[in-house]
């Protein structure tokens, strides 16, 4: 999978293609959906599928204010490339972007660079300033300039399944709801930092604490069952475990910080501080609670590791 920064990396012989538009956060199973679609479409023009982008978030330019992040930009052009894109072009949302008519942006985009041949969105994509442009003028400057426009429905589960749904989900701590609509765990990275010294000592469970990328869409306060993974695995090593994870403010010790933290199950001999992690959320175990003694968190987090080793398949 090839990546384009901007307009000025699209390679300049490059021929035509078929272009999937959106802000695909999540690649969840409707952005799937309209990839598998352009993929389709690829195949029977035999021609590469070009994704196209946004980042950052365009609601961030639009009304100041970014929604949490489901997919980082680089996971995100990951999983692009793994769901059938040959390569993805990213476009900054700037002002100048957003303020193009739907027929510049139709024009400076889609044909005088990217010469489509078959532009695939979901049927509620609007484009071009004011949010003006919908499929059918899509499909109405095809005719002109020479592409199809397949405005591709909204995969649904009783309700159409988007982005929003997603972070409501987490929000909730419905991380295996909101695992069926992506189609895979939510997952945050982030680099292990040192924490409050408690976990090893004091409780018997050390926690790797993660330094989140900023903007991650965090799951409610709770207690989690899920994998710890190096980003980078090391030849020869284990790089994924299953894990107890807290999110939280440990309560117990009146701490004001929210915090990501995962114990990998049965082990007490990692080494992470500084190491790049991910950490995937596959089901709730319960809420924070703010417990009266350590002993009582030191129970509470025993039967918490016996579930988590359940619900993970563990041995
Ligand atoms: C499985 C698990 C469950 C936890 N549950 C709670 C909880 O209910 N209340 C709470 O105050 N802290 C809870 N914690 C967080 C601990 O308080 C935290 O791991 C401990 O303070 C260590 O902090 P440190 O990593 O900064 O040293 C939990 C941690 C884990 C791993
Ligand atoms: N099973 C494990 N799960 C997570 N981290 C572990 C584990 N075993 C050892 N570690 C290491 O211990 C660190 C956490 O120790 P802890 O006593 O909780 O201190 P702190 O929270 O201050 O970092 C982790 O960052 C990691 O480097």
């Amino acid at each position: 999978m090839r990546r384009w920064d901007g307009l000025e990396g699209i390679p300049s012989g490059q021929g035509r293609s078929v272009v999937a538009v959106g802000v695909f956060d999540g690649v969840h199973r409707g952005h799937r959906a309209i990839l598998e679609a352009a993929v389709g479409r690829g195949r029977e023009l035999g021609l590469p599928v070009v994704a196209v982008t946004f980042d950052p978030h365009p609601r961030a330019v639009l009304t100041g204010t970014a929604p949490p992040v489901l997919t980082p930009l680089e996971r995100r052009l990951e999983l692009l490339g793994e769901y059938g894109a040959d390569a993805v072009c990213v476009l900054a949302f700037t002002k100048d972007l957003s303020s193009l008519t739907p027929e510049e942006f139709v024009r400076r985009v889609l044909v005088d660079r990217l010469h489509a041949a078959a532009v695939v969105v979901g049927e509620d994509f609007r484009f071009g300033h004011r949010a003006a442009g919908d499929v059918a003028a899509l499909a109405g400057f095809g005719a002109g300039y020479g592409f199809t426009a397949d405005g591709i429905a909204l995969v649904a589960d009783g309700d159409a399944i988007t982005s929003t749904r997603v972070r409501a989900l987490l929000s909730e701590g419905a991380v295996a709801e909101a695992a069926d609509l992506l189609g895979r765990p939510h997952r945050v990275e982030g680099e292990i930092v040192h924490g409050a010294a408690r976990g090893r000592e004091l409780l018997g469970f050390p926690t790797a604490n993660m330094d989140l990328l900023p903007g991650t869409a965090v799951p409610g306060d709770g207690v989690y069952a899920g994998w710890l993974s190096r980003v980078a695995p090391v030849a020869g090593h284990e790089s994924r475990w299953p894990a107890a994870i807290s999110v939280g403010t440990n309560p117990t010790f009146d701490g004001a910080e929210r915090t990501v933290e995962a114990y990998a199950l049965d082990r007490d001999d990692l080494e992470l501080y500084g190491v790049r992690m991910t950490v995937d959320f596959t089901a709730r175990i319960r809420g924070q609670e703010r417990f009266d003694s350590i002993d009582e968190l030191i129970v509470a987090m025993r039967r918490d590791v016996d579930l988590c080793r359940d619900v993970l398949g563990a041995a």
